[in-house]
């Protein structure tokens, strides 16, 4: 098979508060595995997923799990830095984690922006629908709304389980 001859490489952010499943659903993407086990993460970790775009293009993604208790420490301004994307994640479960949505995003749009002066693209990802508690998720149009307002590219219901 001939050598691939491009290769992109893409920094991408996971954030949100503790406990919504970042490190889950970064596991599950590079993995294909879920773990009830929670364990915080401290600072920062990585995770590298390499997708054969077509024949001649290999795509890494360097996915940047940010512990959600970063958000009360200095150190985002430094994990943000050259990222070229975001995926801020919530709990379908605990209200109080879609709440802080919008100061996670302000967060990143306050101390990151792309080399042509635009916020970097964010995804908001509602996590653990497998639960069912669907409050906000029965409510489709309000999300779409949400996600116009504060500045993301769109939304996902995900479930890491
Ligand atoms: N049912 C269910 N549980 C989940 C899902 N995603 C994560 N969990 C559980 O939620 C807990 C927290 O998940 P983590 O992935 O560690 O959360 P995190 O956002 O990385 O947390 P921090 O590292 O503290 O910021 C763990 O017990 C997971 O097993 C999901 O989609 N469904």
């Amino acid at each position: 098979m001939q050598a691939p001859h491009k290769e992109h490489l893409y920094k991408l952010l996971v954030i949100g508060d503790l406990g919504v499943g970042k490190t889950s659903i970064i596991k599950r993407y590079v993995h294909q595995n879920f773990s009830s086990h929670y364990r915080a993460t401290i600072g920062v970790d990585f995770a590298l997923k390499v997708l054969h775009w077509d024949p001649e293009t290999v795509v890494r993604l360097q996915l940047w799990d940010i512990a959600g208790q970063e958000r009360f420490g200095n150190m985002t301004r430094v994990y943000y830095r050259e990222a070229m994307g975001a995926f801020v994640v919530f709990d379908v479960t605990r209200p109080a984690t879609f709440e802080a949505v919008t100061k996670w995003k302000s967060d990143l749009d306050s101390k990151l922006t792309l080399p042509n002066g635009k916020p970097v693209s964010a995804v908001l990802l509602a996590n653990k629908c497998d639960q069912g508690k669907d409050v906000l998720m029965n409510n489709g149009l309000k999300m779409d709304q949400f996600c116009k307002e504060h500045g993301f590219v769109g939304w996902f219901e995900t479930s890491a389980k």
